[in-house]
């Protein structure tokens, strides 16, 4: 049995009835059993000397594709479908297990050391993947990623290993690891394909992500191709009907954002990787105020480039208001949410994301004695404005310390960034 408490640290507990108190937080077996201003009495396991540390939960990044931080900086200033075809796809169809392992573990100690206790992930060499989440104690929401452009046979086997994958490792790893199937997007899996993939969620009970109405391009193509828009494309083809994690949604219109409210579906949006790519701006006030579930990711970091969530929430923060001349529009309390409990409901964890009794220790600590966390006042604030993720100092997922004043404790850091280099170089020959 493990037990520790936070003596006297700064609580963010993002929960609506005491969002930030001073007080102390106790832990046992993974979840939280007390939080309050009340010092614990006898012993309650290990102590975590709270002064100068403001905790709050681990930040979650709904959308990543981990493995790609192998090609961070390999194809910069493009856009989307020139950057997937003539950039992305070619070197990715080099990667061996190896690559996938060492990537991923990259791509993993940064989420980590940068506050992020979960991800989704979207990608190929699956196993690699979930093998990493499980040494490194991360917590991922894993989805193996088929594209159909590609004969019958090989459509086929790629399906029945997505399938295989979410069947294998659903609840594993201490249930860290959680599953989905995903077609990557209407622009390259034909329609019975992703209705097969539908018919196997069904059957396996899991959910759908896929990217979707990232750039004007992919929502012009589907409407020549198939005389619909992509929401109502995939809504035809019952990937609604199924629970759904959409990437991206940036060029809707108000009847698609109405279907998706209608249908549950819920959207990831990556500001950093939209702009980047010049794809847009993603309508996320208008989501909001339909009633959308929005949570925020990354993309890879090939697109972003890099894993840094606090960016992401200060981005959608900004852009929110800049678009729509707004500045009351994405408060910071909102945005942070959108990071924390917002992610995490929308991968449907519902015992993640918050500081309360009977969550999950998945909890971050942020050195506030820094001169940008100065006047001390309002902390929100501070972290979304003003923080970024080399704040972070400690990182808990399911009580267990994976960080350590900034050091991984279950992975070789150094090593990882050695492997990852070798693995860059026998790509690339560079
Ligand atoms: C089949 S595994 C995932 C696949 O997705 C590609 N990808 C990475 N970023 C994006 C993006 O922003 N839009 C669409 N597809 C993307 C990646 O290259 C992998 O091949
Ligand atoms: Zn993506």
């Amino acid at each position: 049995m493990s037990r520790w408490w936070i003596d006297n640290g700064l609580l963010l507990t993002m929960s609506d009835a005491a969002p930030v108190i001073r007080g102390y937080m106790c832990v046992e077996n993974g979840r939280i059993t007390y939080i309050g201003q009340d010092r614990p009495q006898g012993d309650a396991g290990e102590r975590v000397d709270g002064r100068g540390k403001l905790y709050m939960p681990g930040l979650v990044n709904t959308h990543n594709h981990a493995a790609m931080s192998l090609l961070r900086g390999f194809g910069d200033d493009l856009a989307l479908q020139v950057w997937l075809e003539t950039k992305m796809w070619p070197n990715e169809a080099k990667f061996t297990d190896e690559d996938v392992r060492w990537g991923t573990l990259l791509s993993i100690v940064e989420m980590l050391k940068s506050g992020t206790t979960c991800f989704v992930d979207m990608y190929d060499h699956m196993d690699e993947v979930a093998q990493a989440v499980a040494e490194s104690g991360i917590r991922g929401c894993l989805t193996r990623g088929v594209i159909g452009l590609c004969p019958p046979d090989v459509q086929t086997a790629k399906l029945e290993e997505a399938i295989r994958f979410a069947r294998t490792w659903q609840g594993a790893a201490d249930g860290r690891i959680t599953t989905m199937l995903s077609p990557h997007s209407p622009y390259t899996c034909p329609p019975d394909y992703i209705e097969r993939i539908v018919e196997a969620a069904h059957d396996l009970d899991v959910p759908l992500h896929t990217h979707m109405s990232e750039t004007r391009r992919e929502v012009e193509q589907n409407v020549e191709q198939y005389g619909l828009r992509p929401p109502a494309h995939l809504a035809k083809l019952g990937v609604f009907s199924r629970p759904c994690l959409v990437a991206h949604g940036v060029h809707l219109t108000d009847e698609e954002i109405e279907l998706l409210a209608e249908h549950r579906v819920h959207v990831s949006h990556n500001p950093g990787s939209n702009l980047k790519l010049a794809s847009g701006i993603a309508r996320v006030p208008d989501l909001l105020r339909a009633g959308v579930r929005v949570s925020l990711g990354t993309d890879s970091s090939a697109s972003n480039n890099n894993l840094d969530m606090f960016e992401e929430i200060r981005l959608a923060a900004l852009l929110a208001k800049g678009s729509s001349f707004d500045p009351t529009a994405l408060p910071a309390a909102q945005a942070l949410k959108l990071g924390t409990v917002e992610g995490a409901r929308s991968i449907w964890l519902n015992d993640v994301g918050t500081l309360e009794v009977g969550m999950q220790a998945d909890v971050i600590s942020i050195d506030v004695e820094q001169p940008h966390y100065y006047p001390q006042t309002d902390y929100i604030s501070h972290i979304v404005y003003a923080g970024s993720g080399a704040d972070v100092r400690d990182v808990w997922v399911q009580g267990r310390q994976v960080v350590r004043n900034r050091e991984c404790l279950l992975v070789d850091e150094e090593k990882i960034r050695r492997e990852a280099q070798a693995c860059y170089q026998r790509l690339t020959g560079n």
